[in-house]
């Protein structure tokens, strides 16, 4: 099982497909661990890199003492992706991943060429919604978290399914601290202005059941980005991936063709140096997502948004 080792945790990931094909990562969401695309990632063309990794505190990944940010969960991924060498990926994610995913987007568009998002918004909840899970996570445990999770992710017809029982089994195996750490990350997190500047190619899944992120939430998302496909999966709940993972791989792998991901070159690193963030701003900055630096440069009078 492979791992990157981080200063204060290490993450799990893993690799399929061909190690020389077009990179493809998957971002799994809260409460869940890279297990959650597994149909999916097996339904897929193996021509592609398909890459998927633990966030910190989910699966094999450690999490590290709270508080965490949601900038210090998009800086785990970059620091896989840099660590994999990966450029131009096309980034899947759900949820949490499908925010971290947006933070990426505007951040690092030298490791993203094309966003696909599940059952994420820019931003999801309230205040007082993630005080209320904050609550329910200190007085019962992951077991209660569960109980309540499973009515949202799942409609009804399907909570004695498998793959409710999977999804259980990935929130019971959550400890309660990275599951409060997490909640926090995401509670902090509203994206709307950074995601509306998005015109990368990008594929918007929402599940028609999901009583989590409902469809409007992902409509809305899909609409603040130029050009981005948006489509109902039908059936699916909050964890489309899981319970529809058919539909989800067709859907994703003809996204995959209309954007010609398999016959794409990566574009050469910046030979002139810079920040690393392919915006030649030669800057040595720190690009935390927290603090607002916008690096869309598929808008073309967006500039980088650093301080120079
Ligand atoms: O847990 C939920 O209800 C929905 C959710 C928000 C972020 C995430 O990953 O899942």
């Amino acid at each position: 099982m492979p791992f990157l080792d981080l200063p204060d945790h290490r993450l799990h990931w893993c690799e399929e497909g061909d190690p020389r094909g077009a990179p493809v990562v998957f971002a799994h969401g809260l409460g869940t661990r890279l297990e959650l695309w597994e149909e999916v990632v097996a339904a897929l063309p193996q021509k592609f890199r398909l890459i998927r990794f633990d966030l910190r505190g989910h699966g094999g990944s450690e999490g590290p003492p709270a508080p965490w940010s949601m900038g210090a969960l998009v800086r785990d991924a970059e620091a896989l992706m840099d660590h994999l060498a990966l450029r131009d990926c096309v980034f899947v994610g759900h949820s949490l991943g499908g925010m971290i995913a947006q933070a990426l987007a505007v951040k690092r568009l030298d490791l993203v060429r094309a966003l696909v998002l599940c059952g994420t918004a820019t931003k999801i909840g309230t205040a007082e919604t993630w005080a209320a899970r904050a609550e329910l996570t200190r007085a019962g445990g992951m077991e209660a978290v569960a109980a309540a999770e499973l009515q949202r992710w799942f409609p009804r017809f399907a909570q004695k399914s498998r793959p409710a029982e999977v999804a259980r089994d990935m929130l019971l195996s959550m400890k309660d601290e990275s599951y409060l750490a997490a909640c926090g990350a995401i509670a902090g997190t509203d994206f709307y202005a950074t995601t509306a500047r998005l015109t990368l190619p990008a594929l918007v899944l929402a599940g028609a059941n999901d009583g989590a992120t409902p469809p409007d939430m992902l409509r809305e998302t899909s609409d603040l980005m130029a050009g981005a496909d948006f489509v109902l999966l039908r059936g699916a709940g909050h964890l489309a991936s899981l319970d529809r993972p058919e539909d989800f791989a067709r859907e994703l792998g003809a996204f995959l063709d209309r954007i010609g991901h398999a016959f794409h070159e990566p574009a050469p690193r910046d030979p002139m140096g810079g920040c690393g963030e392919g915006c030649g701003c030669g800057s040595d900055h720190d690009h935390d997502h927290d603090h607002n630096h916008n690096h869309n440069h598929h808008a073309p009078h967006a500039g980088c948004g650093h301080s120079h």
